[in-house]
């Protein structure tokens, strides 16, 4: 077994967003909009030679197979909304076979463990495949090879704040570097997922692993004005009929959009994702959000967060530090109503009440609530699921690690 690991992390990315009252699918087709202003080149001769590469190399050899497996990631962590992201020990994993031999056009898509009822088997409707799809037709290959196979398991959730959507985005764009013998640098993968995913703290952490902060550089206007471009007119729903084109191509990525830096995680941190058994759309969750904060406020969050990041590489950690830097008065006030009794919730363990609690906040979007601690880890899930049972809502908890080697694309 060989495993490409991905280029170390160098630079940034970025881009700011509005995701509020979108799906996955109209999230796709803005990734498909025209953000610098020039697409990707019409089917070109660089174009299908590069295609043509790519189906000759399946033909010439013996079946190819390897694996993509992405972490799950928890963003926030209190005060840094869309900025700081943890990638955590849950996983997507895609088993790929990739089989000259074999004749169909579109890859199959089998799909266990969470959302395996719900995600579609349509290549073309899946939001992992239709992110490789765009990696591909960005990069000069206008379709999947021949002869995809796709077995996927997945421990991460649907919409309970664990980055499933970041995750599936992340594996959709090694997926399509992989399929493409595309090689991309991390930096440029990321730019991809930024098309897509427009908050960077998921993605970021997905790909790059650890505990991560980052932030956009901001669109210009002509940049703002076309992420309205529909995804039907971008990226076609089905494949064109054999031997036809695809109608308009996708915009390719401007370089650089997102930049980041990973962070120290003390060693002696433990973390708990309580999951209450309901999902709330990341969607929903961020048109909850105000368009404007008091200054106050904005100052409450920035105090906090620059404490934070440094506190929690600290070791011995400083529970009393770290318990008031996880406090945030940007997004978890405003979703209160979307998770019934979250500030009880929140209030429900302190380090007084629980020690060795560092702290607790909402996961991501929610409903998961995350708890840092030293220890003490199952008294803490403990009375964190009893307040959500005065609610009637049942909880899973699991005790992660933290995900230090992020994305990983793994030749067998
Ligand atoms: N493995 C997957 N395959 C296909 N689609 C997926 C996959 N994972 C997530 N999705 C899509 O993403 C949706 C959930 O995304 P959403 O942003 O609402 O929540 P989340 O990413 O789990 O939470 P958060 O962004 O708060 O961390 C699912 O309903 C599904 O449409
Ligand atoms: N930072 C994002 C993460 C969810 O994907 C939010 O809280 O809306």
């Amino acid at each position: 077994m060989r495993c490409r690991l991905l280029a170390p992390p160098t630079a940034e990315p970025g881009t700011k967003d509005e995701e509020a009252n979108t799906t996955h699918e109209e999230r796709i087709a803005r990734a498909i909009i025209p953000v610098t202003g020039t697409g990707c080149a019409s089917p070109t001769a660089l174009q299908r030679s590069a295609e043509q590469n790519v189906d000759a190399m399946s033909a010439s050899s013996s079946a190819r197979k390897f694996k993509v497996i992405v972490p799950c990631t928890s963003s926030n962590i209190g005060p840094g909304f869309d900025v700081v992201g943890l990638s955590l020990s849950l996983y997507l994993t895609l088993s790929v076979t990739v089989d000259p031999s074999a004749s169909n056009r579109a890859p199959t898509l089998a799909y266990t463990g969470e959302g395996a009822a719900e995600a579609p088997l349509d290549p073309y409707k899946n939001l992992t495949t239709r992110t490789a799809l765009y990696v591909l037709r960005c990069n000069g290959v206008g379709s999947f090879p021949h002869g995809v196979s796709i077995q996927v398991h997945n421990e991460v959730p649907f919409g309970r704040g664990l980055g499933s959507s970041g995750a599936a985005v992340i594996a959709g764009i090694l997926l399509g570097d992989a399929l493409g013998k595309l090689e991309l640098p991390k930096e440029r993968l990321l730019d991809h997922a930024l098309m897509i995913e427009r908050h960077p703290d998921n993605v970021t952490a997905a790909l790059i692993g650890g505990f991560v902060g980052s932030y956009l550089l901001e669109l210009s206007p002509e940049e703002t004005e076309a992420k309205d471009v529909p995804l039907s007119e971008v990226l076609p729903e089905y494949p064109p009929d054999a031997g036809e084109e695809w109608g308009k191509d996708p915009p390719t990525p401007p370089h650089g959009i997102g930049h980041f830096i990973r962070f120290g995680w003390a060693k002696e941190i433990k973390v708990i994702a309580i999951i209450p058994q309901f999902e709330v759309s990341t969607a929903k969750a961020r048109s909850a959000l105000p368009k404007q904060y008091s200054l106050k406020d904005l100052v409450f969050n920035l105090q906090r967060l620059a404490v934070l990041t440094t506190a929690l590489a600290r070791s011995p950690p400083d529970e009393y530090l770290i318990f008031q830097a996880m406090q945030d008065r940007v997004h978890q006030p405003y979703r209160k109503h979307l998770i019934p009794g979250l500030p009880r919730i929140l209030a429900s363990v302190t380090p007084q009440s629980h020690p060795g609690l560092l702290g607790i906040c909402l996961s991501g979007a929610g409903p998961t609530i995350l708890a840092l601690s030293l220890n003490n880890q199952e008294a803490i899930a403990e009375t964190i699921c009893d307040e959500f049972k005065k609610e009637n809502i049942d909880c899973k908890v699991r005790f992660l690690e933290v995900s230090t080697e992020g994305a990983q694309v793994v030749e067998e």
